[in-house]
């Protein structure tokens, strides 16, 4: 058996685990290619190609292929089947998958880079796929409760940050209506949702994609979900007086964040570029907001949002959390101690809240909001930036985009949480006198300081992207709630190099 590699120029010898193996298929025979070489010298050449995954630098990977050929035709197809027998009994791979595209998403190319880079390789990975382009905003979410869901191995979707959370809200919502689950009561412990997601990336900001994956390539993404990688995440349920409002897997933002999310969705027309634009005109308002938070601190997890080292593929505290937790639960069950834990309020004037079930990493900020916060460690990192001078929040900022440390700052608290409650200070005095009529009508600015910045009207949650209708929140983080196509973040790639190479020119 002879061995060609589409790279001649690449080492002789190839090794490929069969978990990174794409597809076995008998290589058609043409003259052209019998033509090449030495080939020329077999009598009547046959031939296989096996498709795998090439790791190149940043987490990038792409299909490789490696050909096979020998006289024996025998020989050939015993090759052909045995290998193909390695793939079946992968059983984590999908072979069904329903697939929904928002073709409005980013810079509106998801159905190109659908069409031109994932469907070709879910056509020779063997995989069948039911594809749905979505007409109108929760299209997606709405069919998922329709479909007949156990037909798949998974759901595939094709735009942003957004259009993930709205598949995401198809999923657990689904999942919860069919086990009989309240999702409006806050305390009800919800069903986890085995069906995995695959993020096809084509929105604004991608950063779950970015933070799960470690690069925004649908071509990575697509190959992650044909060798059936799963990443458990976990995801917080938001609530208001007892009523369901919306689950989060990466931002959670009052202030700063909800405001260029409901200053830039009226510029949904600039594409990606609108937070840019938002974020510049919320830097110079510089409004803060003031409030009161409450949180449980996140006792069963080993790892702290200080710690130097991140969540990577195979986390050894995603681990223990999730064990730590699954004892906790058990014993909770009998005790209902649960609430009566410790729990610690602080009030004060934010320009940002920030709850992150993630490091929030993407391509603005390589980092992201919290570089070591763990994606199913059953916490989110709770970061709490209070009123200080627009130089300051702007060298926070920057912090975000270099090697500096950005909590290391007196006006930048971080907690690690199991849940949280926030009510602003306004709808604390509204709830102490009901109308008031003056407030709302002359809301927009303080009366008292109109320069002050200090602003008595509410800002709103940045939900995943989404915007909330209500200030006045009841967060909870639940382990492990559902799964992605994805491993994490891989260690030691070649990538590391490039970040290694920033911090070396950074301290020249
Ligand atoms: C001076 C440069 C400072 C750069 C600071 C960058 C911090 C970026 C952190 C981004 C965290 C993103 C968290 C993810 C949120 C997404 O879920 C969510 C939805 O995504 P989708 O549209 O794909 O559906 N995206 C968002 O809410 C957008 C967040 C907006 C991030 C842009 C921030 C730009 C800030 C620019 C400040 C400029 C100050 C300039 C002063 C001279
Ligand atoms: N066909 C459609 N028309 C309009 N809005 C849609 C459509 N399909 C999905 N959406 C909505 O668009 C929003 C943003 O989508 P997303 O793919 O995250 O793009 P972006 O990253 O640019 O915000 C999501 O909230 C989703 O519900
Ligand atoms: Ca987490």
């Amino acid at each position: 058996m002879k061995m060609r590699q589409n790279h001649p120029f690449d080492t002789k010898n190839c090794f490929v685990p069969t978990s990174d193996i794409i597809a076995v298929e008998e290589t058609e025979f043409n003259k052209k290619q019998h033509n090449i070489g030495k080939w020329q010298k077999m009598a009547k050449p046959h031939a296989f190609t096996v498709y795998y995954v090439k790791k190149a630098r940043n987490h990038r990977w792409r299909c490789s292929d490696v050909t096979f050929w020998c006289v024996d035709e025998h020989l050939c197809n015993q090759w052909i089947q045995a290998l193909k027998e390695l793939l079946e009994m992968q059983k984590s791979r999908p072979k069904q998958l329903l697939v929904y595209i928002n073709p409005y998403g980013g810079r509106r190319q998801g159905k190109r880079i659908y069409e031109q880079k994932v469907a070709p390789l879910f056509s020779l990975a063997s995989i069948s796929t039911d594809v749905v382009i979505t007409e109108h905003a929760n299209h997606a979410k709405d069919n998922l409760f329709e479909v007949n869901i156990n037909k798949y191995d998974g759901v595939v979707c094709v735009g942003g940050d957004g259009m993930f959370s709205e598949v995401m809200h198809g999923l657990i919502g689904r999942m919860q209506k069919d086990s009989g689950i309240d999702q409006n009561n806050p305390k009800a412990p919800l069903v986890q949702c085995n069906i995995r997601i695959g993020i096809i990336p084509a929105g604004s900001t991608d950063c779950i994609c970015y933070s799960t994956v470690g690069i925004i390539d649908p071509v990575t993404s697509a190959l992650h979900i044909i060798v059936g990688d799963c990443q458990p995440l976990d995801v917080s349920s938001v609530h208001h007086n007892n009523t369901f409002l919306k689950y989060s897997v990466s931002l959670l933002g009052y202030g700063f964040y909800g405001d260029i999310l409901k200053d830039s969705e009226k510029k949904r027309w600039m594409g990606p570029m609108r937070y840019d634009y938002s974020g510049f005109k919320t830097f110079l308002s510089h409004h803060y907001y003031e409030g009161t938070i409450s949180f449980q601190p996140a006792r069963h997890t080993l790892g702290s949002p200080r710690d130097k080292d991140s969540c990577r593929t195979g986390c050894y505290i995603c681990k223990k959390s999730e064990q730590q937790l699954a004892e906790q639960h058990k014993e909770c069950g009998l005790k209902r101690e649960e609430d009566e834990e410790e729990w610690k309020v602080i009030k004060g004037k934010f320009l940002a809240i920030n709850a992150v079930n993630m490091s929030c990493a993407c391509p603005r900020s390589p980092k992201g909001l919290s570089p070591a916060a763990h994606l199913a460690d059953g916490s989110a990192d709770l970061i709490l930036v209070r009123k200080c001078s627009r130089f300051d929040f702007l060298r926070y900022l920057v912090r975000h985009t270099n090697q500096d440390d950005q909590f290391d700052f007196s006006f930048v608290d971080v907690y690690r949480v199991k849940s949280f409650q926030f009510t602003s200070k306004l709808s604390e005095d509204n709830e102490s006198n009901v109308t008031d009529i003056g407030k709302k009508r002359f809301g927009q600015f303080c009366r008292d300081h109109p320069a002050c910045c200090c602003n008595s009207a509410n800002s709103t949650w940045n939900c995943d992207g989404e915007t909330l209708d209500s200030s006045a929140i009841e967060v909870r983080v639940h382990c492990q709630l559902m799964k992605l196509f994805a491993r994490g973040i891989e260690e030691n790639c070649k990538g590391e190099a490039a970040y290694s190479q920033s911090s070396i020119e950074q301290l020249l």
